[in-house]
């Protein structure tokens, strides 16, 4: 395990009690405000001493209260990710990535800073100061500072939602590159879904303090008594690139599958992660002829859960889980319950782009 947490800590009106393990990749702690997950990250931190627990990154004890062990923050080999930045205004960019590689063993120093200002795309702004940065740039600075230390575990607070659209669009594919290419372990708190569809391989759900979910993202996703409400709710596939058709649509195969979008900049063979929102899946009995959506799952009602006037509906189709919402109105004339056979049709994978990722580990 690359992660190992157990910690009781106890605020005035908040008591926080969690224990996970998390592999490898990128383990989001996601939940509702106040639910925790920042406790979690500064005990991890060593920002916050807990009154009780235990606390290992790849088999070194951080933190264990029982044995009064407790590591300060600068003798943990992390990277940390703040949602501002962070950076050092008075200090350039290069000065600052050198900052964060004070940590590092000395002979690996010059090989990685090499490494992270290529995958950052960041050697341009080597002489700049912070100031004269997008709020992007200064984020993929803040990111290149975390890896210069060789860390055995990234922190990343929600190290998005400063950033507006676009610029998390920019951002994302570099989290996954550190997720995929250089395999980082990451710990990262967020709660917008969109973003931990895209970049979590584990996601650790908090409520008031407990951890009441702990699973590979797409299982967490698609369970429809945590896929949560509106756009947030969606499943995540695993589909891979099959061809490109000369009518400008990507066609793509998951679990035998076909499934069609607008032109993806990947090539046949690459495997992506698709996030389909449950508001875009309609049901149907049987499968639907003359239709103009594309993509249709058939597959088995395996989960119902009621959402006000609404319901959530998971179908397991051999692409994977899908979730759709529908009324309860609908649920009844179609006969939704589990073991009923129907086809999701999926309406809008096509208007996501930043739905679609790179693998699903
Ligand atoms: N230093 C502190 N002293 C007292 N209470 C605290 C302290 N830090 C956090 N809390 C309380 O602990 C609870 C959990 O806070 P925490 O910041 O971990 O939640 P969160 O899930 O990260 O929330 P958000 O998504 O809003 O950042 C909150 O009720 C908060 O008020």
């Amino acid at each position: 395990m690359t992660l190992s947490v157990r910690l009781r800590h106890d605020f005035a009106g908040f008591a926080l009690d969690v224990a996970f393990e998390a592999p490898p990749g990128v383990t989001v702690l996601f939940g509702p405000s106040g639910s925790g997950k920042s406790t979690v990250l500064n005990a991890v931190a060593g920002l916050l001493r807990p009154d009780h627990g235990r606390i290992v990154v790849a088999g070194e004890v951080l933190s264990d209260t029982a044995r009064g062990v407790f590591l300060p923050p600068h003798h943990r080999r992390l990277g940390v990710i703040f949602q501002d930045g962070r950076l050092f205004p008075h200090l350039s960019v290069r000065q600052n990535l050198r900052y964060g590689r004070w940590f590092a063993p000395r002979t690996a120093r010059p090989a990685r800073e090499a490494v992270v200002v290529e995958m950052l795309g960041i050697g341009a702004l080597l002489d700049r100061r912070p100031a004269t940065l997008s709020g992007g740039e200064r984020q993929r600075v803040a990111i290149g500072r975390a890896l210069m230390a060789g860390p055995g575990l990234i922190l990343a607070d929600e190290p998005l939602s400063a950033l507006d659209d676009d610029r998390k669009a920019e951002i994302l594919p570099y989290l996954e590159r550190l997720r995929d290419e250089l395999q980082v372990p990451m710990l990262y708190v967020s709660h917008a879904m969109p973003e931990v569809a895209r970049i979590a391989t584990t996601v650790a759900l908090l409520d008031r303090g407990r951890l009441i979910r702990l699973g590979p993202a797409a299982e967490v996703l698609s369970d429809p008594a945590f896929a949560g409400r509106g756009r947030e709710a969606g499943a995540l596939i695993l589909a891979t690139v099959t061809a490109h058709h000369p009518d400008g649509v990507t066609e793509l195969s998951a679990g035998g599958l076909p499934l069609f979008l607008p032109t993806l900049p990947a090539a046949p063979g690459d495997r992506l992660r698709l996030r389909i929102a449950a508001a875009d899946v309609m049901l149907a009995q049987g499968v639907p002829q003359g239709l103009s959506a594309l993509n249709l799952l058939p597959g088995t009602v395996d989960g119902v859960h009621p959402q006000g006037d609404a319901v959530l509906v998971r179908l397991a189709t051999p692409a994977g889980a899908v979730l759709s919402r529908i009324t309860r109105r609908s649920a009844a004339q179609l006969g939704v319950r589990p073991g009923a056979a129907l086809t999701a049709i999926v309406k809008s994978l096509s208007h996501a782009p930043q739905d679609v990722g790179t693998p699903l580990h």
